[in-house]
């Protein structure tokens, strides 16, 4: 399939004492909602800090809207305001209030629209007690974690952007939450047409997995497998047999789980036909059961 990118990275590294981000070919597909997967600590956040020009310290070429390198992208407002980020650490300071959130931002980027945050804020129900849905003095310190979360993405969602990094959005988030994150990204991509793009990280695929388009799986600093959903979905199957067929299947399947009656597992399609005279049969796996699969296939982590 032919795409343009959002953003394309070439031979991107950054070495810290144990770590090595290693990424010789990134793509992040232009008009798709792409999902960021990976165990604790596979460099998630420092990819997502280098796309967002936080970590300006790593090597290899950055392309943005495939016209922009990475200083162009730092030093031109116009193509700096067409990407919003939000973080999982303190990104408003704690004295702020929601007032002065407002009023940075619209000193910060030129297309910050102060109507469309309060109206943001309203929809995401972060000030459920207030009666005009927005509470502008209260200061972000006395935010719970998954306010804090609603009150960035409110912050970013008020900007004219045409690229959207969201470090771990979902994870402070309550299920209706995430259903309303879903929702506002795929908004957010299908209001583009084909010309808005959204990064985002994330542990919870199976919440995520309706709007995801397309996933990048990491692994120690290493992209270990990456593609739209669609396609991922016809490379991997999962397998269900009879426990007796267990032990053969075991050396075909990525993962499996065994109980006395039987197994289930992930393989590569392309090996199907290696179970050939076994009593299985075939679904189509979830991303979070590909993702599982990917990741144990690929842990440097020691699994008990
Ligand atoms: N400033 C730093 N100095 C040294 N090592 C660092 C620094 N920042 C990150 N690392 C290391 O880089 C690795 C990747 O960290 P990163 O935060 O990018 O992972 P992650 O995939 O986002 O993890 P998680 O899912 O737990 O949030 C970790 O081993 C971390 O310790």
């Amino acid at each position: 399939m032919n795409y343009d990118c959002a953003v394309k990275g070439e031979n991107i590294s950054k070495k810290f004492k144990t770590f090595t981000l290693d990424i010789p070919d990134l793509r992040v597909p232009k008009g798709f909602a792409t999902a960021l997967i990976g165990e604790n600590g596979a460099g998630k956040t420092t990819l997502l800090n280098m796309l967002s020009g936080i970590r300006l310290d790593y090597k290899g070429e950055l392309t943005f809207f495939d016209k922009y390198s990475s200083e162009e992208k730092e030093r031109r407002a116009d193509v700096k305001n067409r990407i919003g980020y939000t973080g999982t650490g303190r990104y408003y300071l704690p004295q702020w209030t929601v007032s002065d959130v407002e009023e940075i931002s619209s000193l910060l980027f030129d297309n910050f629209d102060r109507d469309e945050f309060e109206r943001y804020c309203r929809e995401l129900a972060i000030f459920p007690d207030s009666p005009d849905g927005v509470a502008l003095k209260k200061k972000c310190s006395a935010l719970s974690d998954g306010t804090r979360t609603k009150l960035m993405l409110a912050g970013v969602m008020a900007r004219d952007t045409d690229l959207l990094l969201l470090d771990e959005p979902a994870s402070p988030l309550d299920p209706l939450m995430r259903d309303k994150l879903c929702q506002m990204i795929g908004d957010y991509i299908s209001d583009g047409a084909g010309e808005k793009s959204v990064l985002f990280s994330t542990h919870n695929i199976s919440d995520m997995e309706s709007i995801t388009d397309y996933a990048i799986i990491m692994e120690h600093g290493n992209v270990v497998e990456c593609g739209f959903v669609e396609d991922l979905k016809e490379k991997y199957i999962l397998i269900k047999g009879d426990a007796q067929d267990a032990e053969a299947a075991s050396k075909i399947l990525y993962t499996m789980t065994k109980n006395p009656y039987g197994f289930e597992g992930i393989c590569l399609a392309e090996n199907l036909d290696k179970l050939a005279g076994m009593n299985v049969s075939k679904e189509i796996p979830s991303l979070f059961q590909i993702s599982v699969a990917v990741m144990k296939n690929n842990t440097k982590m020691v699994l008990k």
